[in-house]
């Protein structure tokens, strides 16, 4: 264990936050495609773009090739965004040694073929237990070694337990859990919450509405979640509400930001061209909207979110249209 080497792809908050944590068990390496910041990860052991002055692990080291980066990899672990996720897949494909897991650390699904990051590293990497490492989990508070806990899933018992124990370590838990789609889909499904719980709060919206949100919202989760095939108990966990929490409470969150600044008034495309950082949950909306509606599940918080970031609603009205969602049975199915 201790021996083995680990590349992580993508050297943004999250993929560098990983990699330093990493780096404390076993020897890792993290590719990045901009060579300013693999050159500052070197020298000066930081990543000042996405994590300001937060120290990095000193043995980490990093490289913008990515054949140096993944031929000798015994794990890889991708983080990239959902919309990169496919080519940065497929440019590794070839330097993987056989049998080397892939870890997902990514929250979102792929436009257009709507498939689960696993589902793509299966058919980009056949051969490959792919995976997911997900959960409550903001980069620069874990990095500054704050406590946090996370789950690990695969296909793969074994697998799973063997990259339990590498990435746990300190006061960053990692648990298992079998249901890799429920796992994925909590993730994803999270961040649409969270815009329209920055939504909420840029309105002025008191603590009981954002605890409303939060939980009917975790019931959309469930729903849509378990109708794909994830498991009821996932949702209840770390993947599901753990994550939900996390990312509707922090100002550290980006897609919670999105929501605030819709709230505003701004326009989703002036929001997104102002950060430098990935929003999963605008580009995921439109994908978890067309299965809620082929599938007749009803998601009334991620369709308002919907509306309002393709310009059908604002989030005035947005509000105004949770107030008249007619309450029902708590929980009712569909
Ligand atoms: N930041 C966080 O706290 C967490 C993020 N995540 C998830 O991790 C994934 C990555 O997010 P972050 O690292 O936060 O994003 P980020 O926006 O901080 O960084 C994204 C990184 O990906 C790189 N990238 C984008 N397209 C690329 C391409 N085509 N080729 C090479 N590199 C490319 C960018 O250069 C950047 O280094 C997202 O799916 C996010 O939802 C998951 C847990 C926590
Ligand atoms: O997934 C996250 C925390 O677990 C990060 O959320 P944001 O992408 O909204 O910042």
């Amino acid at each position: 264990m201790k021996d083995c080497n680990v590349a992580v792809i993508g050297g943004g908050s999250w993929g560098t936050t990983v990699a330093s944590l990493v780096s404390r068990n076993t020897k890792t390496v993290i590719w990045a495609r901009d060579s300013q910041t693999v050159d500052e990860i070197n020298r000066e052991h930081r990543n000042s773009r996405y994590l300001g002055e937060l120290p990095l692990n000193p043995k980490l080291s990093a490289t913008a090739d990515l054949e140096e980066a993944v031929a000798n990899a015994d794990v890889v672990v991708m983080g990239v965004p959902s919309n990169s996720f496919r080519s940065v897949l497929e440019s590794i494909s070839g330097y993987l040694k056989p049998e080397v897991p892939l870890v997902s650390l990514t929250k979102g699904l792929e436009k257009g073929t709507r498939l689960r990051m696993t589902e793509i590293c299966k058919l980009v990497a056949p051969g490959h237990t792919a995976g997911v490492l997900t959960g409550p989990n903001l980069a620069k508070e874990i990095l500054a070694g704050q406590a946090a806990a996370s789950v690990i899933s695969t296909d793969n018992s074994d697998v799973t337990e063997y990259l339990r124990e590498l990435f746990n370590g300190g006061l960053f838990r990692v648990y298992s859990n079998r249901d890799v789609i429920g796992c994925e889909l909590g993730g994803v499904l999270k961040n649409l919450i969270a815009i329209a719980v920055g939504m909420g709060d840029g309105l002025g919206a008191g603590d009981n509405t954002r605890a409303a949100l939060i939980t009917r919202g975790l019931a959309e989760m469930g729903r849509l979640g378990t109708a794909l095939g994830g498991e009821p108990l996932t949702f209840a966990g770390l993947a599901g509400m753990g994550d939900m929490i996390a990312t509707c409470t922090s100002a550290q969150s980006r897609n919670r930001h999105v929501g605030v600044e819709l709230a505003k008034g701004r326009a989703i495309d002036d929001i997104i061209d102002s950060m430098h950082m990935v929003a999963e949950g605008v580009k995921s909306a439109p994908t978890v909207i067309e299965i809620a509606r082929e599938r007749n599940i009803s998601m009334p918080i991620s369709e308002d979110v919907y509306k309002v970031i393709i310009g059908e609603s604002n989030a005035k009205s947005a509000y105004r249209g949770l107030l008249r969602t007619t309450a029902g049975a708590e929980h009712a199915p569909g």
